[in-house]
């Protein structure tokens, strides 16, 4: 076991993802009172040791820094369905964030294996999620990075229902360094990102909404509504397609998802309403269902309020280039004060926030804004390149999935690959895409009963299943771009032999100039022309030759003379 910072010790790999690799580990002593948990001695705990590459970029080491308080407080919080990050440990050349250990497996993995749910199951599976979202946003803090990955499912022993919790809080932000909240980047994986993200627009805690309802369709349909192409492709997409409601999908249930996948984000519910009426919905649509509850499911409409005071990300949308903030740090005024701009000097804002102690330390955001330095309102950002460049790419990159194959195991534990067993392809798969052999409904892993109509599964989306992004474009017609090399060349038009004479021409200059350097800064000029300058020299030649010419002509002459005179 190799030991991280002096309290805890790595055991072995649980599993990769696009930022490090988690471990399971155990507490080597009682954490300090910097720690949000500080544990016991031998306590199981999960470490996440992120890469490398992020680990020596010192901007990232900065922002972790920066971004340790909001992480302890919301870990201090203590919800059921997020998971704690209990500590954060920066050592030499490690830098590792503390969780609890849950033992299951991450969302993703469950829907791959299991297949789609049952509305009501997906229903109150996400109700838990928009729980912690609400929880969350309550405090300032907004997860940008909602997806099943980012899920994990405790519980599910002895017919014990799942409890999914949230995880990956601000850990996207420090992958995605030093651009990360610029202006024109945004953080998310493109099938989850909403479109105001996609369009390098303010983000607010409706994007965690946005990510809710797209979680929600891929629990009861199998994939994301927008997945499938490039990431330009869906990135467009979820700017400008409506979804459709897909078959099986009950009427309340798709009028939650469709407020969640609105367009403006104001038209979006907030995170607490999104719980409220999930739970209305899974209760009206059980067939156990009283006439009441199937009417206040088919009113739920009623309860998809929208966020009266969204929480805002600072440094997304326009903002000054540089103006790089810890995202999930409520600045002073942002939450219910949309006309303060939400952009505040990061180190304030991370240096008022209590630390957060054994005893929890206080968690009300509110608190923490008063204390915070005023900003002026966000200046208009001038003109630059066209954000989607930044995007495509953060896009790219935020796509990498978690990589959980089994690999060679060398000495340091540091090194060695996650343990974990890789993701089995379910057998039943290829059958179930056979229209001729629907799927059998399966239990429901929620405790819930089936539903009348079961989906039949579709195959998990692009990008679960491979490690290779598409290749970066800029979003630029395609048809501009050979007319456009080829007309870069001086000699737009096209004359033939133009660009060979130019290069004789040039080489004979060349040749020119390296005899005039030759001939003054050498001795040949003594040695061949007894001091004469180059130019005078050169003409001698030319007249010498000249002259002789015009003896081998007469000679010519001479000769032609001779033979005319001879009988
Ligand atoms: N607290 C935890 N307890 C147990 N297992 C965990 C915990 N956190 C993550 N894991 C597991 O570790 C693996 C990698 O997690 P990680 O968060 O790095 O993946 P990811 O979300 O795909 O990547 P990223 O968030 O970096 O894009 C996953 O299989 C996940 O199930």
């Amino acid at each position: 076991m190799r030991p991280v910072g002096s309290k805890y010790l790595l055991d072995e790999p649980l599993g990769r993802g696009a930022t490090g690799t988690v471990w399971r580990g155990r507490q080597r002593e009682v954490a300090g009172s910097e720690a949000a948990v500080q544990g016991e001695p031998g306590e199981l705990v999960a470490i996440k040791v992120l890469k490398e590459e992020l680990a020596h970029d010192p901007d990232v080491v900065m922002r972790f820094l920066r971004e340790r308080s909001v992480l302890l407080r919301l870990a201090a919080a203590n919800h059921g369905n997020i998971v704690r990050t209990r500590d954060l440990v920066v050592e030499g050349e490690v830098i590792a964030l503390v969780m609890d250990l849950i033992d299951g497996p991450d969302l993703h993995r469950h829907l791959y294996e299991n297949g789609p749910m049952t509305p009501v199951g997906a229903a109150l599976l996400t109700a838990q999620i928009a729980d912690a979202l609400a929880a969350a946003h309550g405090k300032g803090i907004v997860h940008r990075d909602l997806k099943p990955a980012n899920v994990l499912l405790a519980g599910g022993q002895d017919g014990q229902p799942l409890r999914p919790m949230l995880t990956d809080f601000g850990i996207a932000r420090l992958a995605d360094s030093p651009g990360v909240t610029r202006a024109h980047e945004f953080v998310g994986t493109p099938s989850y990102v909403a479109p105001e993200s996609a369009e390098g627009r303010e983000q607010t805690s409706a994007v965690d909404v946005y990510g809710a309802g797209i979680l929600l369709y891929e629990l009861i349909v199998g994939q994301p509504p927008f997945g499938g192409g490039n990431t330009l492709q869906v990135l467009q997409r979820h700017i400008s397609e409506q979804p459709h409601r897909p078959d099986g999908v009950p009427g309340p249930l798709w009028t939650v998802i469709d407020r969640c996948l609105r367009k403006s984000p104001d038209e979006r519910p907030s995170a607490a309403n999104v719980a409220r009426a999930l739970r209305a919905v899974a209760a009206g649509i059980n067939e156990n269902a009283t006439p009441d509850q199937r009417n206040a499911a088919l009113g739920v409409g009623a309860l998809l309020l929208p966020e009266s005071s969204p929480v805002r990300v600072p440094g997304t949308g326009i903002s000054p280039e540089g103006s790089a903030e810890p995202t999930q740090v409520m600045p002073g005024g942002s939450r219910g004060a949309p006309d303060t701009g939400g952009d505040a000097d990061s180190e304030a804002a991370t240096n008022v926030m209590p630390s957060v102690g054994a005893d929890g330390g206080r968690s009300d955001g509110l608190g923490d804004t008063r204390s915070l330095p005023a900003q002026p309102p966000t200046p208009p950002e001038p003109e630059g390149p066209h954000p989607w460049g930044d995007q495509m790419r953060a896009a790219r990159d935020r796509n990498e999935p978690t990589r959980v194959q089994p690999v060679q195991e060398p000495q340091d534990p540091l090194h060695r690959q996650p343990q974990r067993q890789p993701q089995r392809r379910p057998q039943r798969r290829p059958q179930q895409r056979q229209p001729q052999q629907p799927p059998q409904p399966r239990p429901d892993p929620y405790g819930y009963p089936p539903q009348q109509q079961q989906q039949r599964y579709q195959p998990p989306p692009q990008q679960y299943q491979r490690p290779v992004p598409p290749p970066y474009q800029e979003p630029q017609p395609r048809q501009d771009r050979e007319p456009r090399g080829r007309s870069r060349g001086a000699n737009p038009m096209r004359i033939p032999g133009l660009g060979c004479l130019k290069g004789c021409l040039f080489m004979l200059l060349i040749l020119v100039v390296i005899g005039f350097l030759i001939w003054n800064f050498t001795p040949l000029q003594d040695w061949i022309a007894d001091g004469r300058s180059f130019w005078d020299t050169v003409t001698d030649w030319f007249d010498d030759v000249r002259e002789k010419l015009g003896l081998i002509e007469e000679a010519q002459q001479g000769v032609e003379d001779l033979q005319d005179n001879v009988p």
